[in-house]
């Protein structure tokens, strides 16, 4: 039997600092199940409003209760005949998706997961109550990070850095070697979940203080067992971390590559629903760890989406990205087989190691890679009939009651749900700017590259031509995967060239070679250029250049786009050098929000000084009071201003001596631009100031972060420079530290001597009151934070071991 994604959609109250005049995502239709509509305006014509329909819609005052009564509770039932149920929540980062999942401590504000594992242990105990039957109530926990998989049983300092490996097993994706935790009381669960939630990577970002850098797959394992007979089933709660437009973000370097991985995984989760919804042969859940896990379409039994919106403007466009993917999702049938029951005897081994017991080999688990739900469908049905002995049902509750009817095709390809009652105007998915994330890859049309010239294998080809062809395809298609965005040009693929490419590309993701990690470095970087983030792209591109020896494709590519950016920011610059000139007559005595460190006044800092604190010896930084930055300064400021930005010279006359300025040269040279930009934070996101202005203003707004000897800034790393030689300078007690609270990982901070939930959770929030890549450098910063103090710091470096 087959039925559809069930998706909800769950718009979230709104959070402090943000206005009820701003809300713009309101859930209407009033049919006898409840809302099942989402408006929201057309971003180009406020007059205008789209409207997308799901199964169900909960406005911002649905409480936790009500989501899991009406949307996760009837799973329960299925789960105990034998169906496996996934559910997962789909969101722009702070959209409450880990409210959603997991919730407050409360009981009112508990989340899905903690009720539906009270509801197994309740349906687990009545069952267990005729004697009969014995239920076991497994869990295994763990997160994707930067696609490497990782066991939340485990600290992260016990973590293989390379996490661990994913494999096939008899059509299902398992994680090897992952930890099976028995938990037979729900105190065992809520005490498990607990500890390893708090190993979860997660960190504070401009969008949310406490944002998950990592999806978090929960899988529970409940097996019933009647005499010699066991049948297993699996509910599987899924939060994946959020999608972020990093031109609102303001990531620094780390929370970057963590973003782009994140969104990577997103982007191809985008493009296997998409090439899932366009029935093309080829869906490629293999391209992210993620994607694989979660096999979206081709999982047995129940999925439930919970799509989770902001209600406000400010997430117009990435709500419309997600409502836009949410309705393609609706669309996704899934097998509801219920998994079929294998005697003891024939378990065999993997039980409990992460594997699957060999029973499973029944015919209903069985299902086809890398092919879309509806090719396979039939063969699968065969086996299916011919093998289970009693179909399965199909629940209507998971059945789509209210389908919208077909496009008209006068629209094409909108994406967008239409109610047959609700009138909807064209969502027009013209511009770059209407939805500029991953939810749209089908704009990004295909190049007549290898790929599509491989597409339609000629079926009498040799078998030395089409290894010539799949080889061609693998190394120069995957390589130049930065300009397909899109799957598939939906050419039939022959059986056999399908089949060598699965082989490849699983020879490809085996080994984990350099070309693999190169690839994924093309990904990322094709990420960012679709959202326009084009220094971030060439960074990632850069990184691939050496997996790729000699691809002059690359390389080409990488120059074209240093000049292109230099270009776009050769012009800026001409302009604003104007402007930096005028600037400069005036005193620079602007606030300086940006890189002040710790929040305080400079003023302030002169007094901590002088208390002499036990760490001192620490640091080697040198504190260089204002007056002396502007001596600097206004050497500096007898070469034009853009000049001496454009060369980073840090208004530090002991800097300036040991690193003499470069000879001055001609601002308007846009060879000079061109060769010096690069290296001005290309990722800097403070686009609306001067970029000559605003790199001087953060020199000068952040003398304490000036490291004695430093050379002058050079690039975008600069103060990852800063930072790394601030560290050497310091005890590896220091380092260790200051590395813990710079992860603004509450969960780690809250470890510390002396710290606790409370005061982690402060720093945590002054740290995020500040710029998103301010960071602690020395213990004298680290005890100038609110609440912390010098006693505070001591007991905290005392509780490391040094
Ligand atoms: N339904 C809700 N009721 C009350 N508060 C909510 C609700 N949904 C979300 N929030 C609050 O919104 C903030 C962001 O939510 P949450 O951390 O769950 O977002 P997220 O989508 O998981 O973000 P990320 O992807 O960055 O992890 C939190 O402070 C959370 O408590």
């Amino acid at each position: 039997m087959s039925g559809s994604v069930r998706v909800i959609a769950r718009v979230r109250p709104l959070l402090k600092g943000e206005i009820e005049k701003d809300v713009i995502v309101e859930a209407a239709g009033d049919s006898a199940d409840g809302k099942t509509i989402v408006r929201i305006p057309n971003p180009k014509k406020e007059s205008e409003s789209f409207s997308f329909q799901f199964n169900s819609v909960y406005p911002s005052g649905a409480s936790q209760q009500t989501i899991f009564d009406n949307e996760v509770a009837p799973t329960v039932k299925h789960l105990f005949k034998g169906f496996d149920v996934t559910l997962f929540a789909y969101g722009v980062t702070g959209t409450g998706k880990t409210h959603t999942m997991r919730g407050g401590k409360s009981l009112q504000e508990r989340g899905v997961i903690p009720r539906l594992l009270s509801n197994i242990y309740r349906k687990a105990r009545k069952l267990e109550k005729d004697g009969e039957t014995q239920v076991e109530v497994t869990m295994s926990y763990y997160e994707i990070y930067n696609d490497r998989v990782y066991d939340l049983f485990e600290p992260p300092e016990q973590r293989t850095p390379a996490g661990l490996p994913i494999r096939d097993n008899n059509g299902k994706t398992v994680v090897v070697g992952l930890t099976e935790r028995p938990c037979t009381t729900l105190k065992d669960f809520e005490l498990s979940y607990e500890q390893a939630n708090a190993h979860r990577s997660t960190s504070a970002t401009k969008l949310n203080a406490h944002s998950s850098r990592s999806h978090a797959i929960l899988r529970v394992k409940v097996a019933q067992t009647t005499g010699d007979e066991t049948r297993i089933s699996t509910a599987s709660a899924i939060d994946l971390a959020g999608s972020e437009d990093n031109r609102r973000t303001d990531n620094n370097k780390d929370r970057l590559v963590e973003s782009a991985s994140i969104n990577k995984s997103l982007f191809v989760l985008a493009q296997c629903v998409e090439a899932i919804s366009k029935k093309q042969a080829r869906i490629p859940y293999r391209e992210s760890k993620m994607t694989r896990i979660l096999s979206l379409g081709q999982n047995n039994g129940y999925t439930v989406m919970i799509l989770n919106l902001a209600p406000v403007r400010s997430y117009h466009l990435d709500t419309l990205s997600s409502l836009n993917f949410a309705n393609r999702t609706k669309k996704i049938e899934v097998n509801e087989i219920e998994n079929q029951p294998f005697f003891r005897e024939q378990a065999g081994k993997g039980k409990g190691d992460g594997t699957v017991p060999k029973s499973y080999n029944a015919p209903s688990m069985h299902r086809q890679p890398l092919r879309p739900k509806l090719l396979s469908q039939n063969s699968h049905l065969d086996e299916v009939t011919t093998n289970v002995a009693k179909p399965a049902r199909q629940f209507s509750v998971y059945s789509d009651q209210s389908k919208p009817p077909a496009r008209p095709s006068s629209t094409p390809n909108t994406g967008h749900a239409r109610a047959s009652t609700i009138p909807i105007k064209s969502p027009k998915r013209t511009s770059s700017e209407a939805i500029p994330s991953f939810g749209r890859p089908s704009k990004f049309s295909r190049p007549n590259g290898p790929t599509n010239t491989a597409a339609p294998a000629d079926p009498a080809m040799s078998k030395d031509a089409i290894e010539a062809l799949i080889e061609r395809k693998v190394t120069e298609a995957l390589a130049d995967r930065a300009d397909q965005s899109n799957v598939s040009s939906g050419d039939p693929i022959s059986a056999e060239v399908q089949k060598r490419l699965e082989a490849l590309e699983k020879r490809v993701e085996g080994k984990e070679t350099e070309r693999a990690e190169g690839l994924q470095y093309l990904l990322m970087a094709k990420q960012h250029q679709v959202r326009g983030e084009e220094a971030s792209a060439l960074k990632m591109y850069q990184l691939a250049l050496p997996h790729f020896p000699g691809n002059e494709k690359l390389v080409r590519k990488v120059a074209a786009l240093q000049e292109k950016i230099a270009m776009k920011k050769g012009g800026e610059r001409l302009m604003q050098t104007t402007n930096a000139i005028v600037e400069e007559a005036e005193p620079m005595e602007k606030p300086l929000a940006r890189r002040r460190p710790l929040g305080e006044e400079d003023e302030s800092y002169h007094e901590v000084r002088g208390e002499g604190n036990t760490y001192e010896e620490d640091d080697d930084f040198v504190y260089r009071p204002r007056t002396k930055i502007r001596h600097a300064q206004s050497t500096d400021r007898k070469r034009p201003l853009a000049v001496s930005a454009l060369h980073g010279c840090k208004a530090d006359p002991e800097t300036l001596t040991k690193h003499p300025p470069p000879p001055e040269v001609d601002v308007s040279s846009e060879d000079v631009i061109a060769s010096a930009l690069p290296r001005l934070h290309p990722q800097s996101t403070n686009r609306s100031r001067p970029l000559a202005i605003s790199a001087l203003h953060e020199r000068d707004a952040a003398p304490e972060f000036l490291v004695k000897h430093s050379p002058p800034p050079q690039d975008d790393d600069s103060s990852e420079d800063e930072l790394a030689s601030a560290l050497i300078s310091q005890t590896p007690r220091t380092k260790h530290l200051l590395t813990i609270i710079n992860t603004k990982d509450v969960s780690q901070i809250k470890l510390l001597k002396g710290v606790g939930a409370k005061r982690a959770e402060a720093i945590v929030n002054c740290l995020c009151d500040l710029e998103e890549d301010a960071r602690v450098t020395s213990l004298k910063e680290l005890g100038k934070l609110k609440g912390v103090g010098v006693k505070t710091v001591e007991n905290m470096r005392s509780g490391l071991v040094a």
